[in-house]
């Protein structure tokens, strides 16, 4: 195009070239005619000279030539101006010509070139409409092989995550085995282990045993001798011996008789105990509070509040504690004195001993069938743990005279089956305190009630049974040894959670066929400091939020059951009444220990104490029913 429209150019620019070369022709010869002119006026002046005679006749000639000169010179000029007006107009006429050639090749130019824009933009468009055709068609295909493959897939992992979740399924199953495998290796080993201290003082009693009877041998011996000269002696006169025999046979058939029926006698008797000993405590109650207030330590504790017991020298049921100084609006001080009467009341002098005569005839329930409950309720520091778990604390001593007890029935045709168990309930879950240390917060414990037998058992604890008195020494050091771990993960874990002694009590007697099912439910409960008191945050703020609510809890249940009324309990809303469910209430026999501290500092929690058990020892549960089959 552009060459074209150069060539185009190019041949104008000729044409307007030989146009004014022509011009240029005409110009010369006319200049050559100016000449002409010039050399003819140039001969008329010099014939002008040498006419001079004529040049008056000539000069109007001349001048008449000047004049047509003049006119053809304007005339030529006219012409130069037309011939150069109609160059100009004809050079007008060529750019005209020109300027539209070139505006109708622009034009062409520029519709060719529109055309072929729409040339390409039409190719354009039918290969993108292609181009998108095949685009969609692909990505068809693509999404329908995404959609293949992606089902594929989720079938694979569908299958993959049965697969795992069965293998999961198995690993846990095994694990369980294997923990509850590990318990009852563990379970087993403190019985065999005990087992070993039993043989052990077995074979020491046995060995004391065997020198007493190789004594009593030689006492034998002695009277064997003698016994022998009797008989030489005797048959000397076998009539006389004969008669004595006889009556020797009568008199031993008679005491055999007398033995028999004094064995009678006494089992008679111990049923009989047994009825009475039970309503003597149902006559007490099934519901006791007694409260222990323990000694201050001279070494640390410097301020004691004032506690005093009006009745120690005689019943020992009161207690009165001076409260803080109040200052009236005149400036007066005055200070008022709180008096509180329990079942019994324990001062600092008193021993373990002394407070456990007077649980000893509950724990004696137990054996004869009953659910017996103990707690221990208090500040942190207040005793607790002194009073319940110390060497010669309420545990050792319960189960000691469980032991001596049941051994002192089996006389009489019973035979019982003890076995313990030692939890905690710590921030509303429960743990094993007889279990691994590094189990403590993992193994999950799960509590089950037997609705129709109205027995609590809890599953995955370890349960020890209990053959000996030395048994519950072991008990309370795996215990403490959990707890101790413990403490380094939560500080004070102990103060902060409540533990619960389970002991299980079944008997049998072989003689007279009846049955008893009873459980001891020792329990230190967690410290009962107020939470606005305890300034508590974080891990101590929900500690303290759980102990407060499971204590309430316990208050609400024991109110529930107290006041008589028919209907729902809330033993639901905590764990701990949850798990000792069946033995508060009715078929149990219930006793609350307020523990106190001597220490000024102390005293409005020692007050609060002193309220709450004031206000479970107004409550009054049932009558306890004895769990016995026949
Ligand atoms: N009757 C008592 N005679 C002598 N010392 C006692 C007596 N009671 C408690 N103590 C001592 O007082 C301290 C606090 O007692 P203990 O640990 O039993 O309190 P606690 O109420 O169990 O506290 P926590 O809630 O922290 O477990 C201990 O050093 C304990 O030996």
């Amino acid at each position: 195009m552009e060459r074209e429209f150069a060539n185009f150019k190019q041949k104008m620019e000729g044409d307007a070239l030989s146009q004014a070369s022509n011009l240029k022709e005409t110009i010369k010869v006319l200049q050559a005619r100016v000449n002409e002119l010039e050399a003819i006026r140039t001969t008329v002046t010099a014939i002008n000279e040498d006419l001079k005679q004529d040049l008056k006749d000539t000069k109007s000639y001349i001048a008449t030539a000047n004049l047509e000169l003049e006119t053809i010179r304007r005339n030529h000029t006219f012409e130069v101006d037309d011939l150069r007006r109609k160059h100009r107009i004809d050079m007008d006429d060529v750019q005209d010509r020109y300027r539209k050639d070139t505006e109708r090749t622009r034009k062409e130019n520029e519709n060719a070139a529109d055309k072929v824009r729409k040339d390409f933009e039409t190719q354009i468009d039918k290969l993108l409409k292609v181009h998108s055709e095949e685009l969609a068609r692909m990505e068809k295909q693509l999404k329908t092989e995404v959609e293949e493959e992606q089902r594929r897939r989720a079938h694979e992992v569908h299958q993959l995550q049965t697969e795992y979740g069965l293998k999961i399924k198995n690993v846990g199953l095994e694990v369980d085995t294997k923990e509850r495998e590990a318990q009852l290796v563990q379970g087993e080993l403190i019985n065999v282990k005990w087992e070993l201290d039993r043989e052990r003082n077995l074979k020491v009693a046995l060995q004391g045993q065997l020198s007493e009877a190789t004594a009593h041998n030689l006492t034998l011996d002695a009277a064997n001798k003698a016994m022998k000269a009797k008989i030489d002696f005797l048959e000397s006169d076998s009539q006389a011996q004969s008669q004595a025999f006889n009556d020797l046979h009568r008199r031993m058939q008679e005491a055999i008789e007398a033995a028999e029926v004094a064995n009678e006698k006494l089992r008679q008797e111990e049923t009989l105990r047994r009825k009475l000993h039970n309503q003597v405590q149902e006559l007490k109650g099934n519901i006791r509070v007694m409260c222990r207030v323990r000694p201050t330590n001279t070494d640390t504790e410097t301020d004691p509040a004032k506690i005093s017991f009006p009745d120690s020298d005689a019943d020992s049921k009161e207690v009165y504690v001076q409260g803080p100084e109040k200052q009236s609006a005149l400036g007066n001080v005055t200070t008022a004195t709180y008096s509180y009467s329990f079942d019994r009341v324990f001062g600092p002098q008193s021993q373990n001993g002394e407070v456990f005569e007077e649980i000893s005839q509950l724990v004696q329930s137990a054996l004869d069938g009953y659910n017996v409950c103990i707690f221990c309720y208090g500040q942190t520091g207040s005793g607790k743990t002194y009073t319940m778990s110390s060497p010669d604390g309420m545990i050792p001593r319960a189960t000691a005279q469980i032991y001596s007890e049941a051994t002192r029935l089996e006389e009489k045709g019973w035979r019982y089956k003890m076995e313990g168990s030692f939890v905690e309930v710590y921030n509303e879950t429960y743990n094993d305190l007889l279990g691994r240390s590094e189990d403590l917060d993992k193994k999950k414990l799960e509590v089950r009630h037997d609705t129709v037998k109205k027995t609590t058992t809890l599953e995955n604890a370890v349960t020890v049974t209990l053959d000996g008195p030395q048994r519950v020494e072991e008990i309370l050091k795996t215990a403490s040894k959990n707890r101790s771990v413990a403490a380094t993960k939560a500080n004070q874990r102990s103060s902060r959670s409540h533990s619960v002694f389970i002991l299980k009590l079944v008997g049998e007697n072989g003689i007279t066929g009846e049955k008893s099912e009873g459980t001891l439910n020792l329990v230190d409960l967690a410290g009962s400091e107020r939470l606005e008191h305890s300034k508590a945050e974080g891990v101590r703020l929900k500690e303290t939020q759980n102990i407060n609510k499971s204590l309430s809890c316990l208050g609400d249940v024991i109110d529930r059951l107290g006041s008589g009324k028919e209907g729902h309990v809330p033993y639901r809303n905590s764990k701990l009444t949850y798990l000792l469910q069946y033995s508060l209430g009715g078929n149990s026999k219930t006793l609350m220990f307020v523990m106190v501290s001597p220490l000024q500092a102390h005293l409005q929690e020692t007050i609060t104490s002193l309220k709450f058990a004031t206000k479970v020892h107004n409550t009054h549960i049932g009558t306890a029913k004895k769990q016995t089959k026949v």
